[in-house]
């Protein structure tokens, strides 16, 4: 991924991601993808605040839109998934990384991984909880998303955001040889075999998907909701100065 500053998942750079991903899964000389980040530090800033604040509902339903592609085309991708999370993953960014088949992380204090909306005010939506108790379980999944926990490498590892950990300079290497043992699997099996795990969730958001963008615009649309998010922005830009 190569959106600077951040990887914030624009609506541009969400739109080129699926291109990307159609071009590859329609080339069937490839069977595995590793996603990774060119942004030093970075793996994915999450959704890009900049598109749910200060725009009108179209745009919000525009974007939400986008944001559910992204999540249904990358979770049941027929091709192997790894993330190769070489930075710091917060919400939307480590909502990605759910959506893979395996998750290598680089062993570095500040490459923090959750789903910490809260921390922002907002409320993960049911996809991005199922997709997470689907990964750490149930009680796991219910005090990380309560209280936005974004884990250091050891406690994503223990806690099973994470499959594996590594020094930061072997995360490329592992995640290739992660990608060649299950690449070593029969192709029509091991793809089924994902059908059958995640459809069931996927579908979920496939029969409610309107009701699920009406919901977002609603939510989104709050003043206290704007503010929250303006303030956050704020925030963030101010940090440097
Ligand atoms: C009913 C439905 C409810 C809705 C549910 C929606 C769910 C939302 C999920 C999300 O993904 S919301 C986004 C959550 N992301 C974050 O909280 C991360 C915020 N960013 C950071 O913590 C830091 O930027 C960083 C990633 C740790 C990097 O720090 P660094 O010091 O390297 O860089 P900064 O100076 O902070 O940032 C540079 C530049 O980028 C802008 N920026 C950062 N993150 C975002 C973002 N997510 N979207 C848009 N822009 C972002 C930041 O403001 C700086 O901008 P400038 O000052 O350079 O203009």
């Amino acid at each position: 991924m190569r959106n600077p500053p951040v990887n914030s998942l624009s609506l541009e750079f969400l739109t080129e991601l699926l291109i990307s991903l159609e071009k590859l899964e329609n080339d069937k000389t490839f069977h595995g993808i590793i996603i990774t980040s060119d942004c030093p530090g970075i793996f994915s800033a999450g959704l890009d605040l900049t598109e749910m604040c200060g725009r009108d509902p179209e745009h919000y339903a525009e974007y939400w839109k986008a944001v559910q592609e992204m999540w249904l085309r990358f979770y049941l991708s027929n091709l192997v998934v790894i993330a190769a999370i070489n930075g710091v993953s917060p919400a939307g960014g480590c909502l990605l990384s759910l959506t893979c088949d395996y998750r290598v992380l680089a062993n570095n204090p500040k490459y923090a991984i959750g789903l910490n909306e809260t921390l922002l005010g907002i409320v993960a939506p049911f996809w991005f909880k199922d997709t997470l108790v689907n990964t750490i379980g149930h009680r796991s999944a219910e005090r990380a998303l309560q209280l936005g926990l974004l884990f250091p490498p050891a406690e994503a590892l223990r806690v099973g955001v994470v499959d594996q950990v590594v020094p930061e300079d072997q995360v490329q290497s592992t995640a290739r040889l992660v990608m060649a043992q299950w690449l070593d699997i029969p192709d029509h099996a091991r793809q089924l075999t994902k059908t059958l795990m995640r459809k069931p969730t996927a579908d979920r958001l496939l029969t409610e998907r309107d009701a699920d963008i009406q919901n977002f615009v609603r939510f989104i649309c709050k003043d206290s909701i704007q503010k929250s998010l303006h303030a956050y922005l704020e925030k963030l830009k101010q940090k440097k100065g």
